[in-house]
């Protein structure tokens, strides 16, 4: 029995690890289950999974946890805060950690996780752009197994059979939906609404990565991502618009062949794929018909329309604390964009100024880049209320 940790069970992607679980109950249990501060959600989740600990961020929420727990009749062990979550993340409640928090705030318990030498589930892309070098350090002295679980990551993981690429791999290729807005001009996007921006246009996803779609800035943070788990340099990463979102990515191989991965865009499959690996499971997701899709098409990005991408491609060149700054910057935006504080074309002006004003430093220790991540959210907090950049 594999025993699985899901952080950030009540969101997007534990949702689907949570389907994919419960469809293989003699080798597959959801054994943690931890969120952030939506109690109810969680008690619910506890009903139906029945998992040995349940785990709030929040620890004003404990007591609610306990609570509900006690009144559905469970006997899920209550926890709060993010040291018993990486304690019990790296503990021997579990065996395989879906690490599906979003934000910067999943970094302390992926870490632990990697830490630990556990079977790494990874969804929380932040964590690889702000602490990547680290992380995949952390992994390998472990002897952890991570499985990018990220759709894109995921195909070329695919691709390659889970090895390393070696020189036999010319070129990596990240396709793209393009998000809601593709084909509009900035002058379009200057009045969008956080609703207009969440609405993907083929994939069902939580408020903040659904931004990051919009923007692009999904794509950048993508790249790096992709330069961490897949060792390529940038110049070997490239981004390709597919709005049918049903090519998820490919690689190109030193002999001519490219190899691709396809399928209905639904992350049960890709969390499948980790759960299973190396066997194939039943994800709940069916084949992909061609003939009734009828067409594949494929455009380059455009790049002055949403500056994100190339953002993110200049700090992944610039390298040390600046995909850190990069990142914190945008989580600051995007937050404040959905709370309707700024405009959508504000969440590049304010990550752009702050790639300027904060200079990159070594990304040497965690401490290094815990202070580039505080330095950039301040600074963007300060541009937003002092309405320098709004
Ligand atoms: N959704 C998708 O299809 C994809 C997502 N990803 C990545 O996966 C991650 C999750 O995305 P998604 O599922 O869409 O996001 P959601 O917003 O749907 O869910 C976020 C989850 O994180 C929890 N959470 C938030 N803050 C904290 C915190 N401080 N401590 C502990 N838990 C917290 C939330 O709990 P609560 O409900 O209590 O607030 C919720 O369970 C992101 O990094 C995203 O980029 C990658 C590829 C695809
Ligand atoms: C499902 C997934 O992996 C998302 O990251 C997806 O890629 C978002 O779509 P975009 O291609 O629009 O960013
Ligand atoms: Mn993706």
């Amino acid at each position: 029995m594999q025993r699985v940790a899901v952080l950030g069970a009540t969101g997007s992607i534990g949702g689907s690890a949570l389907d994919v679980i419960a469809r293989h109950p003699d080798t597959l249990r959801a054994s943690v289950l931890a969120a952030g501060g939506n109690v109810a959600a969680l008690v619910a989740l506890c009903a139906a999974h029945r998992p040995a600990h349940a785990v709030v961020a929040d620890p004003a929420g404990l007591a609610a946890l306990r609570e509900g727990l006690r009144v559905a009749g469970l006997p899920t062990q209550a926890h709060a805060g993010p040291e018993a979550l990486s304690a019990l993340v790296a503990g021997d409640a579990c065996d395989t950690v879906v690490a599906a928090i979003v934000g910067a705030a999943g970094l302390d318990s992926t870490l632990a996780a990697a830490r630990a030498g556990k079977r790494l589930l990874l969804a929380n892309k932040e964590s690889l752009v702000l602490a990547g070098e680290l992380l995949i350090e952390t992994a390998r002295a472990a002897g952890a197994t991570i499985v990018p679980i990220d759709s894109e990551h995921n195909a070329i993981f695919q691709c390659l059979h889970g090895r390393a690429p070696g020189a036999e791999v010319q070129r990596i290729t990240l396709t793209a939906s393009g998000g809601p807005f593709r084909g509009r001009t900035r002058a379009q996007l200057a009045r969008i609404s956080p609703q207009e921006a969440v609405a993907h246009p083929k994939w069902s996803m939580g408020p903040k990565i659904s931004v990051d779609s919009a923007t692009l800035m999904n794509k950048g943070l993508e790249l790096i991502e992709a330069h961490h788990l897949f060792g390529l340099p940038d110049d070997r990463l490239d981004v390709l618009v597919h709005p049918q979102s049903l090519v998820h990515s490919l690689v190109q191989f030193v002999d001519g062949s490219t190899l691709a991965q396809l399928g209905l865009p639904d992350m049960r499959t890709a969390l499948a794929v980790g759960l299973g690996w190396p066997e194939r499971i039943a994800s709940g997701v069916g084949g992909l018909d061609l003939a009734a899709q009828g067409r594949l098409d494929f455009e380059p990005p455009d790049l002055d329309t949403f500056p994100c991408l190339r953002l993110a491609r200049e700090a992944l060149r610039v390298g040390g604390t600046a995909p850190a700054i990069l990142n914190a910057v945008n989580e600051v935006a995007v937050s404040a964009f959905l709370q309707g504080r700024i405009g959508f074309l504000s969440i590049a002006a304010l990550v752009e100024d702050a790639l300027a004003a904060i200079a990159a430093e070594p990304a040497s220790s965690l401490a290094a880049l815990g202070d580039a991540d505080g330095r950039a959210r301040r600074h963007a907090e300060h541009a937003i209320a002092t309405g320098a950049l709004r």
